[in-house]
């Protein structure tokens, strides 16, 4: 018997995991999906041909990369639909607006205009009865230092040219931003309790979490 079975995980079910840069989304990505048999959905870093340029030049290619993003994340959970869902999802939709557009909006390097285009695009495109949120989206936090830890010891070549001031900002949205999320249900891991790296069977544990927060909110779901 799998975990999934074990703690009667749907098959059907979708789970996004959200976080700042570095925190650990794709390592608790490969984690879950290996330990629940389920597919994967990851953001494709190394052949996005705007982020370089963009951590380059903001303010030039802010825009661009925005609707590179919701594209891609779009076309993810057409496939995701398309399958009948047993997915982990590395980063939400949400996330491209609530935090990345908006900081560089009030940053002032994405402009007002492009900022609105982009805006109502994603509210079309996303904030309708027609598409489907998650069932779990699971929110890992840490402390900056830790953050700022592994986004260096990851070592993009884009990220460790970027001021620390740019993670500090993110990290401090990430916190206002997830107080006020509501898309879908919420489950938060503090990445101090766990070491998947060092300790893969500690997995169990937060399938166990999952499992729980599920049924606590099945009722919210068809
Ligand atoms: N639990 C963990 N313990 C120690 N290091 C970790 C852990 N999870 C991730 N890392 C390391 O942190 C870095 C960033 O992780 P990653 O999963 O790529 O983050 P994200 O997808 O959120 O940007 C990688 O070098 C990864 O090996
Ligand atoms: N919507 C986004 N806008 C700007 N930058 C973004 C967006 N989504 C992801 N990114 C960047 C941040 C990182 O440099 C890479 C990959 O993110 P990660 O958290 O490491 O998975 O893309």
């Amino acid at each position: 018997m799998n975990l999934r079975e074990k703690y009667h995980i749907p098959t059907n079910t979708v789970i996004t995991i959200a976080g700042t840069v570095g925190v650990g989304k794709s390592t608790m990505t490969k984690a879950l999906s290996d330990a629940l048999n389920f597919r994967t959905s990851y953001e494709k870093v190394d052949t996005n041909p705007y982020l370089d340029k963009f951590y380059d030049d903001f303010e030039k290619w802010s825009f661009h990369l925005q609707v590179y993003f919701l594209a891609e994340r779009f076309k993810e959970q057409k496939r995701i639909f398309e399958y009948g869902g047993g997915f982990i999802q590395d980063r939400s939709i949400y996330e491209d607006t609530g935090i990345f557009a908006k900081m560089h909006f009030d940053k002032g390097t994405m402009n007002p205009t492009d900022y609105e285009t982009y805006t109502n695009l994603f509210d079309a495109m996303v904030m309708t009865p027609y598409f489907p949120h998650p069932d779990l989206l699971i929110y890992l936090e840490g402390s900056i230092d830790n953050v700022i830890s592994r986004i260096a010891e990851r070592g993009r070549t884009m990220e460790q040219q970027t001021p620390k001031e740019y993670w500090v900002e993110m990290h401090n949205r990430y916190e206002e931003w997830i107080n006020n999320f509501n898309s879908c249900p919420v489950l938060r891991l503090n990445i101090n309790d766990y070491d998947l790296v060092k300790n893969p069977e500690q997995i169990e544990v937060i399938i166990e979490r999952i499992a729980y927060m599920l049924k606590q909110t099945s009722h919210l779901r068809k």
